[in-house]
């Protein structure tokens, strides 16, 4: 994403600042749904050609593919930052400007998008996501300051709120940026890269926290080259090159004839045998590897999943 600091990536029409979100007229069970796109940048670039998929509320969905292959394009048709050349976005049941309008869509940036060397504290992070929900003048009220306290405590890191952003480490950061959604009460929450540079630990504190987003019934993007831990976390994936190649249920869609079609040759593959003459197959495109055990169509994350 094209952004410079941490103000940049909120997806919020300021115009529409004053204006408290109406209630939704149209069907949310929809979550959101992208029929036919196509994106050209203004130099010519198509990254996109006639996408489509669907994510329902109440899910969790990886978008996967090689650098470059559209996952970021998908996001910013999402925010409204790029315009759809032909087809449809649709989020929960409104028109992307809609969504926008009544701060439904919320951004969690990768890391590399954000200028760190910008002052700014924690809480100010924050509060960044109470904006559309305040007037013009952008006074925050005690609701605002609750909703900034609630999101920190959240993510555990409460006691950060007055540090530099800068000063924080990278997964410390990722939460931050996770409790800005939470304080903008997204409802479609996207995030960009969000276990890339953080520890284990700290990967599953936000597994857990968009675990229980999902169960709030909110929709859930991760764009991820992470691809063990899609299986495990994500219901839904969504293979992304150029276009989307399948999506669905992850059981259904994130095979490994699939992934090989996704990466083509990017994808390190390994065959290893165990000493009860069964086959592991690994691939990984350079982050945590995906196990296949024996058949090539059952996927398992995290070697140190319990149910191994
Ligand atoms: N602002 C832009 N102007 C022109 N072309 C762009 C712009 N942003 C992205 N592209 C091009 O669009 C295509 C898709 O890029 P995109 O950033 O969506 O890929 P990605 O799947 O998110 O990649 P990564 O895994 O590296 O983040 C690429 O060919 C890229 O060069």
């Amino acid at each position: 994403m094209n952004s410079t600091h941490p103000f940049a990536p909120l997806p919020v029409n300021p115009a529409a600042a004053p204006q408290r979100p109406a209630p939704a007229t149209q069907d949310e069970g929809a979550g959101v749904s992208v029929k036919n796109l196509w994106v050209t940048y203004r130099n010519g670039t198509t990254a996109l050609r006639d996408a489509s998929f669907a994510s329902p509320k109440g899910t969790i969905t990886a978008l996967v593919g090689v650098n470059g292959g559209g996952k970021s394009t998908l996001f910013k048709a999402i925010m409204g930052f790029v315009p759809a050349a032909r087809g449809e976005i649709s989020v929960l049941g409104m028109s992307v400007p809609e969504a926008l309008r009544r701060n439904l869509v919320a951004y969690v940036p990768q890391s590399e998008d954000v200028d760190w060397t910008f002052p700014v504290l924690v809480e100010d992070v924050v509060m960044m996501g109470r904006y559309g929900h305040m007037g013009f003048f952008r006074i925050p009220r005690a609701a605002d300051h609750a909703a900034v306290a609630q999101a920190l405590d959240r993510v555990g890191m409460a006691d950060f709120r007055k540090r530099q952003i800068g000063e924080l480490s990278g997964g410390q950061k990722k939460r931050v940026f996770l409790a800005r959604a939470l304080a903008q009460n997204g409802q479609v929450i996207l995030l960009d890269e969000p276990f890339t540079g953080v520890d284990v630990k700290t990967e599953d504190t936000i597994v857990a926290l968009l675990r229980d987003l999902r169960d709030e019934g909110r929709v859930m993007l991760v764009a991820t080259h992470n691809l063990g831990s899609v299986p495990e976390f994500c219901d839904r994936t969504v293979l992304v090159k150029g276009t989307v190649l399948a999506y669905g249920p992850t059981a259904e869609t994130f095979t490994q004839a699939n992934l090989e079609k996704t990466f083509g040759g990017v994808l390190r593959h390994f065959v290893l045998g165990d000493h009860e003459g069964q086959q592991r197959r690994i691939i990984t495109d350079d982050e945590r590897p995906l196990v296949f055990h024996g058949a090539a169509h059952a996927p398992r994350g995290r070697d140190d999943d319990p149910a191994a």
